[in-house]
């Protein structure tokens, strides 16, 4: 019998170390399996060189949990320990790491993962037990014990184990849960899944008798023999899809998958998987899991992956990654850095590949392969060059286009007045059809970006190419979509538009948060005679706004809508109107307008006379005539104005167009669509 200290020289640490790492106490078991599989794949080597000759067995590892002691017993047949190695590995050895991780605890830089080995045991247990078999058979049979605190006692055991290593936790009384075999077999589902040995809990249940009972079989929960393991080479196809399935039941089958297998200059091997994104990417993001030699070690992979591989489903596999540090050193560690680059690199190249190798497969993937490549783009410049190759652009005829097949193909036709070709896009096909229609039948070219990251993208490109700018198809009439030197002529003088514009304007929908302005534009006679667009530079600022947050989204969100309805002064129904106001106000009209006319003349004579003269030189005469000029033209003005509203409001012609806009851009709803189809069977009646 030995009695001892510990080989610790701080304090007590035991309930130390209880205390902190409370939160993440579940790690103690994975600790505790994974040093029973290495003992067991040592015991293996040693075999293979021939070192050991006895029978291997069979070295399952088995995890036993009684409920009713309170116990959780680990029991591998591996290589064992004599006393002598019991003193090394764990009165000195295993402490020392221990009381080095205190030591980094101290300074503040442990967040996360830990790896205390052995020692983890007493996050959960009052007392640990440790009766271990060596291998060496001429070595007794060794008994540990712990009980939570420096003090240990170490005696040969008269009766001899089979070779190997049982770990017993007298569990405390706050970790009983860890006495529950079906809590530990979840535990070892997540953290063991696969390990390279097999590893028992209980038995395989049957169904007999109207209940479920043991049978001889023990229950393995882990799968020795992982598919990222594998040869690419002798890997089927259904075999990833079915691994998949495994990794994530219930899931749509995976895009495509990457196998990531690298030697040097450091080791990783893995699966990834293009998952479907389905409308919330959040939720769907952290489902790679990092694994080290097959030990589990976390699925929050952010700063090991870049960003937007954090999409990606699957494994990753290396024994590179340090694992026992701080999520911060983690990401600032040099050999994480270049294991994120090479991933990035191997899924671009595997992309391009698809793309040069099966570019129909590529684009049949493609709507559901975008939002990756678009996250790629926008964040990862690395990752963006690289794209460039097969990033894709999909136009309303759902054909699909490179970046430099799509410049070539608008070039020609697309081009504004200052050289910048100008990309058209809708972000609805269907909703806003008749602009889409509009700019066909000008003979353009409409994209669909209707993507959840497409703005993102759209940013991004005009900033790096700057000869090209993205205008959505509703941002204004067809005809100024694209600013070319051939203008149209203008039907409406603007005495004419200022007569107009206030029949227009009596029809205008009442709605708090929508601003309207009129707009009279010089359009084909064959385009609609109204159209509501929405001022792509305005559009934006309060997108971008809304999306960064904060007082600047505050005030854009408090800002209304800017639509501009478009009347079209070149339609022959357009100028019907006109006819009829014109001849409904009569004589009249000319009157007035003669009037106005004559005040205006009056005005400006009066400034030409006055116009050199400073403000202090102006008489009280010539003062008093200014104002009552100007007050008459505004009188007029407003008499004027007041009669063609008045006449307006009684046109259900003018009505009849502008809510005809409204429908075309899904904005006509409730009280005011209902109008509409009254007022419709009425027009038809007439
Ligand atoms: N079941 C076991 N069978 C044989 N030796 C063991 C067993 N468990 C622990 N040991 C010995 O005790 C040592 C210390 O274990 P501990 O888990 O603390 O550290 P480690 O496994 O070396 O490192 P890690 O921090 O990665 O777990 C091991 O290296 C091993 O030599």
């Amino acid at each position: 019998m030995q009695n001892g200290k510990i080989g610790v020289t701080t304090e007590n640490i035991f309930p130390i170390i209880k205390k902190f790492l409370y939160s993440d106490h579940e790690i103690f078991l994975r600790e505790l399996v994974s040093n029973a599989v290495d003992a067991t794949q040592k015991l293996k080597t040693l075999a293979s060189t021939g070192d050991y000759a006895g029978e291997l067995g069979d070295l399952t590892v088995h995890v036993t949990a009684d409920a009713a002691a309170r116990t959780l017993t680990i029991s591998d047949a591996g290589i064992g320990m004599t006393a002598e190695e019991v003193d090394r590995y764990i009165n000195q050895i295993a402490f020392s790491g221990a009381e080095e991780f205190m030591s980094k605890y101290k300074n503040q830089n442990i967040i996360g993962h830990f790896g205390l080995g052995f020692y983890s045991a007493f996050m959960v247990a009052d007392r640990v037990e440790i009766v271990t078999q060596s291998y060496r058979e001429e070595a007794p049979t060794v008994v540990w014990s712990c009980g939570g605190t420096p003090e240990f006692t170490m005696t040969e055991r008269a009766e001899k184990r089979s070779r190997g290593t049982d770990i017993i936790l007298y569990l405390s009384e706050e970790s009983a849960e860890f006495a529950d075999q079906s809590r530990i077999r979840g535990m070892l589902r997540k953290y063991c899944r696969f390990l390279p040995i097999p590893i028992a809990c209980g038995k395989v249940q049957e169904w007999k008798d109207g209940k479920y009972v043991d049978t001889e079989r023990d229950d393995i929960v882990n799968d020795t023999d992982p598919l990222w393991t594998h040869n690419p080479a002798d890997v089927t196809d259904e075999q990833y899809r079915e691994f998949y399935r495994k990794l994530y039941p219930g899931s749509d089958d995976p895009l495509f998958w990457i196998h990531l297998n690298i030697d040097y200059p450091f080791h990783l091997t893995g699966i990834l998987y293009f998952p479907k994104i389905h409308n919330n990417f959040e939720i769907q993001k952290n489902r790679i899991q990092l694994y080290s030699n097959q030990v589990y070690v976390t699925d929050s992979v952010e700063g090991i992956v870049p960003e937007f591989l954090t999409l990606l489903h699957g494994v990753i596999d290396s024994p590179d990654i340090p694992l026992n540090v701080s999520r911060s050193y983690l990401q600032s560690d040099g050999n994480v850095r270049k294991i994120s680059g090479y991933i990035t690199r191997k899924v671009a190249d595997k992309l391009q590949e698809l793309f040069n190798t099966a570019r129909a497969d590529f684009e049949g993937k493609w709507d559901d392969l975008k939002i990756f490549i678009e996250y790629g783009i926008v964040t990862d410049e690395k990752f963006a060059e690289k794209a460039e190759g097969f990033m894709l652009l999909k136009n309303t005829a759902g054909s699909y286009f490179t970046l430099a097949e799509y410049r070539d193909k608008v070039k020609e036709n697309q081009t504004d007045r200052n050289g910048t070709v100008i990309y058209i896009y809708t972000d609805d096909a269907v909703g806003k059809h008749s602009f889409v229609r509009g700019a066909e039948e000008k003979g353009y070219d409409v994209l669909l970006m209707d993507g959840q990251l497409d703005n993102h993208f759209v940013s991004w490109y005009e900033n790096k190419e700057k000869g090209c700018r993205f205008v959505r198809v509703d941002s204004d009439v067809a005809e100024r979509l694209i600013d070319k030197e051939t203008n149209m002529s203008m039907s409406l003088s603007s005495e004419q538009q200022d007569i107009m514009r206030p029949v227009f304007e009596s029809q205008l929908p009442t709605d708090q948060k929508i601003f309207y302005n009129i707009a009279f534009e010089a359009m084909a006679p064959t385009d609609a005679p109204v159209t509501i667009t929405q001022d792509e530079y305005m559009r934006r600022m309060k997108e971008m706004a809304a999306m960064s947050g904060g007082g600047m989204s505050q005030f854009y969100s408090q800002m209304p809508d800017n639509y501009t309805i478009a009347v079209n002064a070149n339609h022959p129904l357009v100028i019907d109107i006109l006819g009829e106001v014109e001849n409904e106000y009569g004589e009249k009209l000319k009157t007035i307008n003669k009037k106005i006319e004559t005040a205006q003349k009056q005005q400006a004579n009066l400034n030409e006379l006055i116009k050199d003269k400073k403000e202090a030189d102006l008489t009280e005469e010539e003062k008093q005539q200014r104002d009552d000029l100007a007050k008459k033209v505004d009188d007029l003005r407003g008499q004027r104005t007041a009669r063609l509203k008045e006449i307006g409001a009684g046109n259900s012609l003018v009505k009849q167009l502008i809510d005809l806009a409204l429908l075309s851009n899904g904005m006509l709803k409730g009280e005011q669509l209902t109008n509409f189809i009254k007022r419709s069977v009425e027009l038809i009646g007439k």
